[in-house]
């Protein structure tokens, strides 16, 4: 008889404790019988609060030291330029320069760099043949929110040796770059990997930040027109300006402008403030706005089904919701109110830090068009909530510099509607953008590289580069049953007849980015940061500063404060995040956690 556990989970399951062996059988028997989402919804949530608690027990590997000393809490009532003093006890946990973290140990096969050639492996499974969208689920706004994310939180750090590409032999028909360089990712590299601290409009360090601000009111520079503004060189005035394109620009704006509203209201309630007051009370909002919208709004969206819904929602919540939330604070704990007011952070033992792991699943290109399509926002009718098409702009008219020049002539609001409006890309096989195939990327400064590189080619190699498991190990290590042929993974018989050609019959080659790409999808950390646990009080945020992050549920709220009219007119669908001209989502009359 087979043994209930499967035998590759075996070893890691008696390293648990007792308590966590029985969880774990409780997860492993749904993983056997049925797809969890499934389940009615709340032992779907069930199911993922068991694995959060494995995950943050057995998936939380440290790496490296972080040798940072204890401060005084009240002398750092504020987000640092760096991200330092976010961590009750060590200033340096979570900050920029402090080493990625993982979920599993490095990967242990023995399979070379070029095992199989990452050019064969872009150029067979990711090149995108035809573009394929999300249907109505996910729009361009959604597409530009993930990069925004990003950026705020990982940051890998470079060598300055260099790696060459070549295309084997045969294949260049199918690279648009026969051979390209790159620098290495650094060995023992400090990338940064912040906390979710808004970085991404405020900068990184002291002189960053400096460039972002006016220095009065605590306001962010931003252009007459409400897009950011440029140096003399073409480069945006922004927290991150590295591989910036006009969707992404456009956000960071839209959340300037958030920066300083929040500014406007609190030196109207506190008339006192000075500038730096100003600054860092609004910068706190603001991001706690950000990472909100982040977990209740764009995850929601993204994956969609009611359990997770209600999962995202007792994140931010806890299981006893807003409502109770509001009236009693956080009294309970995590579990029944929330992540959000914790008492203390928790960090489950691991100075936090986000993982190579969580690097390489957000590796998303697949969600870039090829294309952008601009809509008139001068309709001819009343009703009409679809704006006509008034022109497709390559993508690559509308990156870098060149694509700041472009963004100011069409403007915030038809940028906005337009992307609100389109469909981004599907993360499926077959659907990596042509254009980042050969991509001038940006050095830190927002400069041009000297050499194009091939983007597809480059994850492929980047996730070997740095040891990150392969998709059986990864799955095998995140306590999922690992997959033992193709048909395992997808019933798609093109993507297994692709699979086979590039990795033979040897599942355990097949790379993580590939996987995540080809698996048969689902229909459709924030409480180790003392801002959202200990200190998400009025004494830290403001009476009023607390109120606005309170009252902001959704990215819509954030829009329609900025431009009052522009979703009323222009969108239908029941999130900023979903195309705007789709019909709303039914209303269900049965309570979430009955369905
Ligand atoms: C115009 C749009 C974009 C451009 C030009 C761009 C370009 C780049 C470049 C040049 C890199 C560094 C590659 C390397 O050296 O390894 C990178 C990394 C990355 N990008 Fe994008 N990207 C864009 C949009 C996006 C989007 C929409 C996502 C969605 C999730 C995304 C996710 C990532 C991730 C996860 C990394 C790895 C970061 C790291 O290794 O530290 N990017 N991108």
């Amino acid at each position: 008889m087979a043994p209930f556990v499967h035998p590759d989970l075996q070893p890691l399951v008696a390293k648990m404790t007792l308590f966590d062996t029985i969880l774990f059988y409780m997860i492993h028997f749904v993983d056997k019988i049925v797809l969890w989402h499934r389940l009615p919804v709340l032992l779907g949530a069930i199911y993922l609060g068991i694995r959060r608690r494995l995950h943050n027990r057995y998936n939380l590997l440290h790496v490296g030291g972080v040798s940072g000393h204890n401060y005084d809490k009240q002398d750092y009532a504020y987000r640092t330029p760096a991200g330092t003093c976010n961590h009750p006890d060590d200033h340096l946990v979570g900050s920029q320069g402090t080493i990625f973290g993982r979920n599993m140990p490095p990967t242990t096969l023995n399979y070379g760099l070029l095992e199989p050639h990452p050019a064969v492996v872009a150029s067979k499974l990711l090149a995108r043949k035809s573009f394929i969208d999300t249907g109505k689920q996910f729009n361009m706004i959604a597409c530009s929110w993930i990069q925004f994310m990003i950026h705020d939180w990982i940051d890998h750090l470079e060598d300055t040796e260099q790696v060459e590409i070549s295309a084997p032999d045969g294949y260049s028909s199918g690279c648009p770059l026969k051979t390209f360089k790159f620098f290495k990712t650094k060995k023992f590299q400090t990338g940064s990997t912040d906390m979710k601290d808004g970085s991404v409009i405020y900068g990184n360090n002291e002189k960053g930040m400096g460039r972002v601000r006016t220095f009065r009111d605590g306001k962010l520079r931003i252009s007459e027109d409400g897009l950011l503004e440029h140096d003399e060189k073409g480069i945006p005035v922004s927290g991150d300006v590295r591989n910036t394109w006009a969707g992404y620009s456009l956000l960071q704006a839209l959340f300037v402008k958030e920066h300083n509203a929040v500014c406007d209201m609190l030196k109207e309630h506190y008339p006192d403030f000075d500038d730096e007051q100003l600054y860092r009370y609004a910068r706190l909002v603001t991001s706690a706005v950000i990472a909100k919208i982040h977990t209740i709004d764009w995850t929601v969206e993204l994956l969609k089904t009611d359990t997770l819904l209600a999962a995202m929602r007792i994140n931010w919540y806890g299981f006893m919701g807003k409502k109770f939330k509001d009236l009693f604070g956080n009294i309970f704990g995590p579990e029944l109110s929330g992540l959000v007011g914790l008492k203390e952070p928790r960090d489950h033992g691991v100075p936090y830090s986000l993982t190579e792991e969580f690097v390489s699943v957000y590796r998303m290109h697949a969600l870039l068009p090829e294309e952008m399509v601009l809509r008139n926002i001068k309709p001819t009718t009343e009703e009409d909530k679809c704006p006509p098409i008034l022109e497709k702009v390559p993508m690559e008219a509308l990156i870098g510099k060149q694509g700041g020049k472009r963004l100011s002539k069409i403007g915030m609001e038809q940028m906005l509607v337009s992307m609100g409006h389109q469909s981004c890309g599907a993360v499926a096989l077959w659907n990596f953008p042509t254009w980042l195939r050969n991509l001038v990327a940006h050095d830190i400064d927002g400069e041009d590289r000297p050499d194009p590189v091939d983007m597809a080619t480059m994850e492929v190699y980047r996730d070997r580069e740095r040891g990150v498991a392969r998709y059986n190990e990864f799955r095998r290590n995140m306590l999922m049953i690992p997959i033992s042929k193709w048909e395992d993974l997808t019933d798609d018989e093109e993507v297994i007849e692709g699979l086979k050609d590039v990795y033979g019959d040897d599942v355990e080659k097949l790379d993580l980015i590939v996987g995540l790409h080809a698996e048969k999808k689902i229909k459709g950390r924030l409480e180790a940061d003392r801002f959202f646990t200990t200190n998400f009080n009025a004494k830290t945020y403001t009476d009023e500063g607390l109120e606005w992050v309170n009252n902001t549920e959704t990215l819509k709220d954030v829009i329609d404060r900025h431009f009052p009219e522009m979703t009323e007119k222009w969108m239908t669908s029941s999130s900023a995040f979903s195309v705007w001209g789709s019909m709303p989502d039914p209303k269900k009359f049965m309570p979430l956690y009955l369905r």
